[in-house]
Parts: C-alpha cells; structure tokens; sequence
C-alpha cells in the first residue's frame, strides 16, 4: 500500500511540513505551550498567540534551537498535533515517508533526534530520509545541484545562517552561524534598553524589525511601541527611530557578510567563476529584511539573487527530491541501526 510522502523543515521558528497529496505546505510556528509539564495548553500558532502573556504555571517550549532538535519530548508532541492538521490516520502511517532537511553540520547525536521524531511519534514509521538543508534550498529556488559548477546559497532563519557552496549535487564549503532573525530581535530588545530605559518583549522587537527594518539606512517616521520603565517599572510608551532598528540589523549581519566573503576566497577558483556569472542566492525569513540585496551587493561586489519565496524554498526542494528518480540518491535513508 502506498502512502504518503512529506517534506519537513523543522526551524527554529517555524515548521514547515509539504504533503505531496494535497500539494500544500503548513507553516505553523515551533511552540508549544506546556502546564504541569506534561497538560498542552496550546500549540503551533496558537501557542504564539498566548506567548509573553501567560502566567508562571504554564511554560512556552521553544523544541528547536540552533537548527536542531534540542527537546524531543515538545516536538513529538507538537509534531502529532501538525499531522492531525493534515488529516493523517494512525494506520496508514507506517506507510507514510518523510523527507527530513538538516543542516549541513549536524553531529550524528543530533541526527538521531529527527529519526526519533518520526520513528517514536504516535505515527509510528520507519521510512525516513534525511536531506541536506542548503541541497533543499537550491533546488526549491529552481537550481540543478548537480551540475559541475558551484552555487553558492545562503540561507538567513531565524537562530541560524547556513552559508553553502554546493557542486556535483554535494556541499563543497559550509558555515553556520548562529545568527539570524532572533539575533536582531535580540539586539533590538537591548538597545531599547540602553538608549530609552524602556524594557520591550521579543513580540514587540519583532514588530519593530518588520515595520521599521532596512539593511540600509531610512527616511522612515519613528514607531511608538509600549513597554515597562526600567527604573520606575512602570508602564510607558517611546517613539523608536529607525536608525535604532538598523543599527541593529548591521551588527547581527556584519559577521553574516564577512562570512560570505572568507567563503568565497576559500572556494576553488573554478567554482568561484560560476559563482561569479550567476551570483549569490539568498533565501530563509530574514532575507525578506527590505534592501539586504543591496547591502550583500556592495559588500561582496557580487550579483544577489532573493529568494520569492524564501520560507518555503527548503520544504519546496524537498518536494523535487522525492519526486524525482535522479535525484534520490541526494536523500540520505535512516535507519536506526546506524546510531547504534
Ligand atoms: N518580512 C520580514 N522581514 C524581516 N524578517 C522576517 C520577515 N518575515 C519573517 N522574518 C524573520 O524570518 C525568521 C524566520 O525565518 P525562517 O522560517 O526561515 O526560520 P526558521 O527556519 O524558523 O529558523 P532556522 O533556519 O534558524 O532554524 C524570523 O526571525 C522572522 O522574524
């Protein structure tokens, strides 16, 4: 009996899981909201509504964290409730196959706790491949991994950047850097504090990114958000400019570029042509910051191609991968056995 197949990018933020049946991808956020450790309260999107307003009896689990799988218990349990979502049946799931994109660095520890997820989840199954993040990304942007020139793809989430050159359907060079979309939350929340006193929550930060962010500087009116005054504790509101937000942003992508460019002077020069003719390709949530095309441009002096729809390029490749026969040996079979 055939079953299903899925495609799964598990982020830090965000899960994104493709049914090939329905040919649809749910995005639902990486949380889940836990009482007395174990009673769930909320998950997925859901749980991020309640985020930052819920009292000290109830515990918002973050399962993702760098990457990778750092809390096995929450994920399962946010993973059972995606698959209900679908609409998946406890008895056709051992027939079921999933295709799982892990960042290119991972150790075989971390390795083991994807497999765990789908193998002990409720839906029990056994088919599960593993599949390189950054091979994923390129081809859910159209690219052909394996051809003999080298691609270069950087991938900008939410607590990670994968920078990758990719030839020949393998990654040639790979860097992750822990830095990403949380970073400038992260820093927003900190300059808050030292520039107006005023103490603001991740949801406000993010806020604040998404209305006033810019890889470059802004003409743009300050925003006026709410917060608790660190002295007086108090409820207050500021006005923020936009060149708090940007000054932000350049501190957290600054190593990002620099990475770009070691990267590059360490690719073979035979690849680094190719690189040159097509350009740089550049995908994950937080490439959607406004200008970074022109930022990474004029620090690398390369073409920039962005992604159209760069939350989705990973689980959009996997979608390639498991249906083409060529392209099946880019999938990597796990199987327990291999961890022990
Ligand atoms: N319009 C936007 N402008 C700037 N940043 C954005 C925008 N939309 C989403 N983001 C950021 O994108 C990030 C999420 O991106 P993505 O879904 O690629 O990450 P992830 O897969 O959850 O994380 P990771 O790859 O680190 O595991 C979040 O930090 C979010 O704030």
């Amino acid at each position: 009996m055939a079953g299903r197949k899925y495609g799964l990018d598990l982020g830090t933020n965000y899960v994104k899981i493709y049914d090939n049946i329905r040919k649809n991808i749910l995005v639902e956020k990486n949380m889940i909201a836990v009482r007395k450790k174990k009673e769930i309260v909320a998950a997925g999107d859901a749980a991020y509504e309640i985020y930052e307003k819920v009292s000290d009896n109830i515990v918002i689990k973050h399962p993702v964290r760098d990457g990778v799988i750092a809390d096995v218990d929450p994920m399962g349990k946010l993973f059972d409730y995606l698959l209900k979502k679908l609409n998946c049946s406890n008895s056709m799931m051992r027939h079921n196959e999933f295709y799982l994109a892990v960042p290119s660095s991972i150790t075989e520890v971390e390795k083991r706790a994807f497999f765990s997820l789908v193998n002990y989840s409720t839906y029990k199954t056994h088919n599960a491949s593993i599949v390189e993040k950054p091979v994923a990304a390129a081809l859910g942007e159209g690219l052909d991994v394996k051809r003999a020139g080298g691609i270069m793809v950087v991938d900008m989430g939410a607590d990670t950047t994968e920078i990758s050159i990719i030839a020949l359907g393998g990654i040639v060079l790979s860097r992750l850097i822990k830095t990403g979309g949380n970073t400038i939350n992260e820093a927003i929340c900190n300059e808050v504090k030292l520039a107006h006193n005023m103490i603001i929550g991740y949801k406000t930060a993010e806020y604040l990114k998404l209305t006033l962010g810019s890889a470059v500087p802004t003409m743009a009116e300050p925003v006026t958000v709410y917060g608790r005054d660190l002295i007086t504790g108090l409820p207050v509101h500021v006005p923020i400019p936009a060149s708090l937000v940007f000054q932000c942003i350049l501190t957290v992508l600054d190593p990002v570029l620099g990475a770009m460019r070691s990267l590059l002077e360490r690719t073979p020069p035979e690849l680094n042509n190719d690189i040159f003719d097509h350009g740089i390709y550049v995908t994950g949530g937080t490439s959607q910051i406004p200008n970074l095309e022109r930022l990474i441009a004029s620090r690398t002096r390369m073409k920039v191609n962005m992604s159209s729809h760069p939350q989705e390029s990973v689980v959009k490749g996997l979608d390639v991968i498991m249906n083409s026969y060529e392209l099946s040996d880019l999938a990597f079979s796990v199987r327990e056995s291999a961890f022990y």
